[in-house]
């Protein structure tokens, strides 16, 4: 009904109209709000007016007439139309049908020619909340103008439409802040409340460009608050390796802006774009200190309104890879496996006597035709018994030789004088069978198995707390290097407890899952879950994963 008629009104008046009928539909909600709600569903003009409410520019006009309305009750004036008894509405509606109103200002007319110099101004009037404005302003040091620098994602300025990077703000609440200290601006807006007025000359070159979010890896650590050359430390955002961002600006070559997903906050926080970050990381590997922080004070001020088997010997004192130089972000995408696609690659992550081996067979005893793990090559003799292809895949020395020269294998390694290793052929074979492949490998070797053809899904095996390790290990026995089957010593628990930290510390970046192995049995159970969604839910994969050969 209310959009029938709106749609018979004529253009203009369609916001008159709407703003007319706005007052009594607040009302109605109020009053009878379940019965009403679930009769506005089953109105097409519910779906109209709840996109109209949402959009900035009636928000903004709503703050506008709650302001005037609260003025007008504060200090009502002989010489305001709706100081007379006649209502906000009525003013709004006057320009046709109450025009001749005797209420009404007599407004000058137009001087037929404007001056060409002449510059617009803004009247912004933004309600004072606890969150920040979500902008940050910037001093012309040359001319003492104050201007917007940057308006942030999701932020009151910028859901209220009205606040542009570039404007230009000459006054607030009245009192000029052209010439004057940023610092000083945020004390006159931290100290002021209820509404606050802003008046802006409008970038006239603002372009608005609406830019589609671009979701990231972060692959780097980051603390704004360490960092001295950000613009404004209180708008940055920290992240971890692992996080995952939605850049959401990319507007600026410098600082981006991103949120954390899954979303917590509201609006967005600073970050430094890839190619800033990388030329941080570099000044950083160079070693430079002196040079890497040049900027002693941030030049923009954020605007805040309040307050067979071996034992593996886990390699962790090597970077997983020259983190100097390499991306600091991986661009993501959400990734859901088709039925006839092969299935990811399930790679098992954890210090050496974690338990990793241990749920691997578990899980591929527990349902061997959907489970498998890789055949691994050998150069030793086969047995009475064992089944070429089945147990191992027995080649001789030059072949495992040659295929080491061409990089087949994932990890290869010597005992007792014979070659042991897995290879992607293992691998392909498995996958190549409909079923899940399972592995366990060192954590450096997870770059060689990152590939577009893989797509693996890492998931890391952690160590549980002290005394639970210690509780659950009992009776557990472990392979090392000099002994077969004995007991976990004291000096046992502690390397495997500080090899987890770790491998967890050097490449939490790319683990896709974490389960913590402390009831084998419970652990069994979540891995056994948790490789079901890697297979069957989206996830998040490096988008260059989903690119073809020749993208
Ligand atoms: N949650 C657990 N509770 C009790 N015992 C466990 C648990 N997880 C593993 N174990 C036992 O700990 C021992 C070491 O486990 P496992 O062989 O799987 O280690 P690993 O992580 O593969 O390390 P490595 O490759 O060095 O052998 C085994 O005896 C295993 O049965």
């Amino acid at each position: 009904q209310f959009s029938q008629w709106l749609e018979l009104l004529p253009p203009s008046k369609k916001v008159t109209g709407l703003i007319l009928s706005l007052g009594p539909l607040w009302v109605e909600f109020a009053s009878f709000p379940c019965a009403y709600l679930g009769l506005l569903r089953v109105l097409r003009g519910a779906q109209i007016l709840h996109e109209l409410l949402r959009a900035p520019w009636l928000r903004a006009l709503l703050r506008i007439y709650e302001s005037l309305l609260q003025f007008q009750r504060a200090a009502p004036s002989p010489f305001l139309p709706y100081a007379s008894g006649l209502s906000f509405e009525a003013l709004l509606s006057s320009h046709d049908s109450v025009a001749q109103s005797d209420y009404l200002p007599v407004l000058p007319p137009l001087p037929e020619e404007l001056p060409e110099d002449e510059e617009a101004v803004r009247i912004v009037c933004l309600v004072k909340n606890n969150q920040p404005l979500g902008a940050t302003i910037k001093k012309d040091e040359e001319t003492g103008d104050i201007y917007i620098a940057r308006v942030i994602h999701g932020g009151l300025a910028d859901r209220s439409g009205l606040l542009h990077p570039g404007d230009l703000l000459v006054e607030v609440n009245g009192s000029s802040v052209v010439g004057m200290d940023p610092e000083k601006v945020i004390q006159i807006l931290t100290s002021s409340k209820g509404t606050i007025l802003f008046k802006v000359i409008p970038n006239s070159a603002q372009v608005s460009i609406n830019q589609k979010p671009v979701y990231m890896r972060a692959m780097v650590d980051y603390c704004p608050l360490q960092d001295s050359s950000i613009p404004c430390p209180d708008a940055g955002m920290a992240f971890s390796r692992g996080d995952l961002l939605e850049v959401v600006d990319q507007s600026d070559g410098q600082w981006w802006q991103a949120r954390k997903l899954p979303c917590g906050a509201s609006f967005a926080g600073l970050i430094p774009s890839a190619s800033m970050l990388k030329s941080k990381q570099k000044e950083q590997w160079w070693g430079h200190p002196l040079q890497v922080h040049t900027c002693i004070r941030p030049c923009e001020v954020f605007i805040i309104l309040s307050n067979d088997k071996k034992r593996r010997q886990s390699c962790t004192s090597c970077s997983p890879n020259n983190n100097a130089l390499s991306s600091p972000y991986e661009e993501v995408a959400l990734y859901q496996r088709l039925s006839q696609e092969n299935h990811r690659l399930i790679i098992l992550i954890g210090a050496s006597g974690v338990g990793v081996n241990e749920l691997r067979k578990r899980l591929i005893k527990l349902n061997p035709s959907t489970f498998q793990g890789p055949v691994p090559h050998t150069t030793r003799p086969i047995k009475e018994g064992e089944q070429t292809g089945r147990d191992y895949h027995f080649v001789t020395k030059e072949l495992f030789e040659y295929m080491v020269c061409n990089h087949r294998f994932v990890e290869y390694g010597e005992n007792k004088g014979h070659l042991y290793g897995t290879s992607l052929d293992a691998i392909d074979e498995v996958l190549k069978q409909g079923q899940i492949c399972i592995i366990d490998v060192e954590p450096p070797s997870i770059h060689l198995l990152r590939s577009r053809n893989l797509k693996p899904y890492v998931i890391f095996i952690k160590a549980p707390s002290p005394e639970r390790l210690r509780q659950t290990r009992r009776n557990a026995r472990i392979i090392t290097n000099y002994a077969i089957n004995r007991a976990f010593t004291e000096e046992d628990f502690s390397e495997l407890e500080e090899t987890s930290q770790l491998i967890e510390a050097k490449y939490k970046q790319y683990f896709d899952s974490i389960v913590v192995n402390d009831d084998l049995q419970d652990a069994c159970m979540q891995l056994c879950s948790i490789i079901q969604q890697s297979q069957n839910e989206p996830q998040w994969i490096p988008v260059i994963w989903l690119q073809t050969e020749e993208e």
